[in-house]
């Protein structure tokens, strides 16, 4: 068992669209050359702007999708080279809980029957207690059985996603946005439950979403995407970030409005288009601090101790 459950080598993720008589195809990177590992036990927060390819690199991790380029490894195991058969195996070790409930949980299953489902699609036996052992470990009473996610509030629906993603026990736990769709009061709730389980699963996360004040909150360490590349890694809590994007996004975390703060980055300037990219900076044309180098150079991902940052004139 390594200390590093996942490591993420030069991870890059092109999509071909169009393609017909009428609409040229044309090429977009969503996940640009991402380099990320995670220690065992540790909370990882990936934050950007709606679109900045956040759930394309959760995708690749579990090889919904096949990367461009780049490898995925779990625990040391090549999940991008690994033969489809042996896929369901290592995919067991990882869970993934999805931003809406709602349409994440087949209406027509009993709560009973959404919880079997991982382990009748694993082809694995279920434990006898395994269902009701879960719901109380989520914090839900074991009479909800027979009951449809339809007929349970977002904040309960939700705690099923997390249940769902649980019982298979996995090590590592990818969660795209878990709290997203969820009134303010009942997102605390979610939260404190992710931190309890983390200690009693002895669980990993990748804590995915457009919220930095979120993130910094509740992960160890903050990855800040914009448009598929990684542009900062910082530790949480006080550090200040030095990237003027990661600034922005910062300042835009107080906006009390969670419209505005999806993605609205008060800032001026046009975010480029993934399909033509410029030859810099990808943020030279919306930054305060730009200068010739950043319009004319991408600037490289330079480690610094536990940090990291990818930016000519850093705040
Ligand atoms: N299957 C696909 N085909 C073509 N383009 C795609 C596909 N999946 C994602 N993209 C594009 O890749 C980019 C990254 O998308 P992704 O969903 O990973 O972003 P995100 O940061 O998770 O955004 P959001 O917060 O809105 O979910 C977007 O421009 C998106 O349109």
């Amino acid at each position: 068992m390594s200390e590093r459950l996942l490591q993420i080598d030069g991870l890059s993720k092109h999509f071909s669209t169009g393609g017909g008589v009428f609409k040229p195809a044309r090429s977009m990177t969503a996940v640009r050359d991402v380099s990320l590992s995670l220690a065992r036990g540790e909370v990882v927060g990936v934050v950007g702007e709606s679109g900045c390819g956040k759930s394309t690199l959760a995708r690749l991790i579990l090889r919904l999708i096949e990367p461009s380029a780049g490898s995925v490894l779990l625990d040391g195991v090549n999940v991008t080279s690994l033969p489809a058969r042996e896929l369901r195996s290592i995919r067991r070790r990882m869970g993934m809980v999805f931003q809406d409930p709602y349409s994440s949980l087949d209406p027509r299953y009993t709560i009973a029957e959404l919880l079997a489902e991982p382990f009748v699609v694993q082809g694995r036996p279920m434990p006898k207690a395994a269902v009701r052992e879960m719901l109380e470990a989520v914090g839900l009473p074991s009479a909800m059985t027979g009951q449809y996610a339809h007929q349970l509030s977002g904040g309960q629906r939700q705690r099923i996603g997390i249940a769902r993603a649980l019982m298979l026990k996995p090590e590592l736990l990818l969660l795209d946005e878990p709290t997203a769709s969820l009134d303010v009061s009942i997102q605390a709730q979610i939260i404190e439950l992710l931190s309890g389980l983390r200690g009693s699963f002895g669980l990993t996360y990748l804590f995915i979403s457009h919220d930095l004040g979120l993130v910094r909150y509740f992960c160890d360490r903050v990855v800040v995407m914009y448009l598929g590349a990684v542009v900062e890694v910082m530790p949480s809590g006080k550090s200040m970030p030095r990237h003027p994007y990661t600034r922005a996004l910062l300042d835009s975390s107080f906006t009390p409005d969670p419209a505005a703060r999806r993605s609205i980055v008060p800032l001026s300037g046009e975010i480029p288009s993934p399909f033509n990219l410029p030859a810099g900076c990808a943020f030279a044309g919306r930054c305060p601090r730009a200068s010739e180098i950043c319009r004319t150079e991408r600037p490289p991902l330079l480690q610094d101790g536990a940090s990291a940052i990818a930016c000519f004139s850093p705040l």
